[in-house]
């Protein structure tokens, strides 16, 4: 047990690529945590997903010890936090665990949309911040710029920040400096009955449910009976240890400690992150606890091959075993069969289930649009959650239809700023916010989730050339005139392809997807119309001409062997199609004609 007034706990806030994965292993590194032949670039970030992306999803953590300059030992526990919009929620739990953060800003591009966000969570939680300027060594870097953009647009105090290169090292020590000097020791009482939060929680397939915990009060023993709070349920402790950042068994874990334990618990779902963890037989006033992460971007997952769905389901289970904010249940679709409709906290979050399913478990899948969390109420005064277009009660019961409502932050360069408001307006946005900071603007607008699910990060990106960054947060419910639109392929409606829109959008959207579908859908032997329609009425159409598609015309005279191959490519083709009624849909087309240009 280290002595309270030796131990310090951090986090490291920062925008994407701003460099908190490096400067995390250069801090590793200087300190000797792991041998060198160990160092692989990148410590903190395990997942193969998040090395090839570049981003943090689950939160780690690292001690560090370390010998001041002062001569005295410390040790330093550094929780790692996820950087993305999605995982807002994980951000701000993890800081409650730890007193001060280094606010990491890349100083050849200054304060970004995530930076404020994430900056956010630590000032909410009391944190004491430590700014560090990264990237010195680069010619672009401009220090005192970045400096006054964090007096100016953060608002705190930099004065203090820290020039450093995590690249050459350059700083490191003066960091670490910072860390034991300008971040304060942690609090508690090692006499009081023990009181331990719930960091985070995950599996692992040798060890079951390995539990991360802050120890506010008291000690914690390997074999001591424990008591989550919120559920009364007990645990028998089997292991404590430490992240270094391998696991390292410990005896006790005291007061301002972070660490690990094992209890053989066999799903993440029965650990409620934000718990209080105490003894058995003690009697302790939880920690102020926390929300469970709310799915809010629901989707349909379904198997290219229908034979593959006992295997997703599997992939499914073993997905949602680590990650209890992921939720899922069986689906049927007329056209496509056995699936599950899935809640993520939002796209990015599905995109990572839905890239490892592929990729791990290697079942092409086909997604569905994705909806967000409609409330419907009706007129006789109940309210339905509705997950799924498709579920849409009878229109003529509905009294009204509340869609929920996001405060985006976007900060951009001047020059990009009218194409940005142009794109939020057309998004129904509602502006509320617009502030200069130097070159650049904050924008800040009230946009409805539904219209930012789909593709209003790639068209940011697209109109501000990569330059613009945003971030959100979820606001609440507001009612607005939504309907929802099917699409009808020969007739026959494609659930999968029917989604809640604006009644005022509705016209545009129905007429660029069934101009989509007309391109995507290959040509059939007979006349295919493609409709959008609201209820009965049909808002858009066109309709395929008939052609005959004949792959072996080309092939003049007898080389059978050739004309054979295109039959097996036309049969392996025709495996990648959906049959709608008489009709074949490329999955393809799926995925094209859900995202929407504007
Ligand atoms: N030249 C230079 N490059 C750096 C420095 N620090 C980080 N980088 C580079 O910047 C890129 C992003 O760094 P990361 O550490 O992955 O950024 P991150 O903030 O952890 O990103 P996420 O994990 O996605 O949140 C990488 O290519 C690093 O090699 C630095 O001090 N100098």
């Amino acid at each position: 047990m280290t002595a309270l007034s030796h131990i310090r706990n951090f986090s490291i806030v920062a925008h994407i690529d701003h460099g908190k994965s490096t400067l995390a292993d250069r801090l590793i590194q200087s300190t000797n945590t792991v041998a060198e032949r160990d160092m692989k670039a990148q410590m903190l970030d395990s997942m193969d997903i998040e090395r090839e992306r570049g981003i943090t999803i689950k939160a780690q953590t690292v001690r560090i010890n370390y010998t001041a300059k002062n001569g005295e030992d410390y040790v330093l526990n550094l929780i790692d936090t996820p950087g993305h919009v999605d995982f807002a929620y994980e951000v701000s739990r993890s800081m409650r665990a730890v007193e001060g953060s280094l606010l990491v800003v890349d100083s050849t591009q200054g304060v970004e949309a995530q930076t404020l966000a994430n900056v956010y969570h630590a000032i909410d939680a009391n944190h004491e911040i430590v700014p560090i300027f990264n990237k010195i060594d680069l010619p672009a870097s401009d220090v005192s710029r970045v400096a006054e953009q964090v007096e100016d647009v953060i608002g705190i105090d930099a004065s203090g920040a820290i020039a450093v290169s995590a690249k050459t090292g350059e700083g490191i020590v003066e960091t670490l400096e910072a860390i034991v000097h300008q971040l304060p020791a942690p609090k508690g009482d090692p006499d009081a009955p023990l009181r331990a939060m719930l960091v985070d929680s995950w599996y692992d397939s040798y060890l079951g449910v390995i539990v991360l915990v802050r120890i506010i009060d008291g000690k914690l023993r390997k074999g001591e009976k424990i008591k989550f709070i919120s559920n009364g349920t007990l645990h028998h402790v089997e292991r404590i240890g430490v992240f270094r950042p391998k696991m390292e068994n410990v005896d006790e874990l005291g007061p301002g400690e972070i660490g690990f334990l094992t209890a053989s618990i066999k799903q993440v779902r029965d650990t409620r992150v934000g718990d209080t963890i105490t003894h058995q037989k003690s009697e302790v006033t939880p920690l102020p606890g926390f929300k469970p992460a709310q799915p809010v971007v629901f989707c349909g997952l379904f198997p290219v091959d229908s034979a593959l769905f006992e295997d997703l389901r599997e992939a499914i289970d073993k997905l949602a075993l680590n990650d209890a904010s992921f939720s899922f249940e069986m689906e049927s679709s007329a056209a496509l069969g056995f699936g599950f409709r899935c809640g993520f906290l939002g796209l990015l979050h599905l995109e990572v289930i839905r890239d490892r399913i592929e990729r791990e478990y290697d079942i092409d899948l086909i997604t569905t649009a994705p909806s967000v969390v409609y409330h419907v109420h009706m007129r006789d005064g109940t309210m339905t959650e509705l997950h799924n277009p498709a579920d849409m009660p009878d229109m003529t019961l509905i009294d009204h239809i509340e869609e929920p409502r996001i405060k985006a932050t976007i900060l951009v360069p001047d020059e990009y700023l009218g194409d940005v408001l142009k794109l939020c307006q057309d998004r129904r946005g509602i502006q509320s916010d617009l502030t200069y900071a130097g070159s650049r603007a904050l924008v800040v607008y009230d946009l409805p989730l539904n219209e930012v699910v789909f593709d209003f990060y790639d068209r940011l990106k697209s109109v501000t050339k990569g330059y613009a960054s945003f971030d959100y947060s979820l606001m609440g419910y507001r009612e607005d005139a939504l309907v929802k639109m099917s699409v009808l392929v020969n007739d026959e409606p494609v659930d999968a392809l029917s989604m809640m829109v604006h009644r005022d959008r509705a016209e545009v959207r129905g007429r660029a997807m069934v101009e989509k579908l007309k391109d995507l859908i290959p040509r059939h032997m007979f006349k295919i119309p493609i409709q959008a329609a609201i209820g009965g009425k049909v808002i858009a159409r066109e309709t395929l001409s008939a052609m005959r598609k004949d792959v072996t015309a080309k092939c003049y005279g007898g080389d059978a062997s050739r004309k054979r191959k295109l039959l097996d490519k036309q049969k392996a083709g025709k495996k990648k199609m959906r049959q709608f009624g008489s009709v074949n849909i490329p999955q393809e087309a799926f995925i094209s004609a859900l995202k929407m240009d504007s």
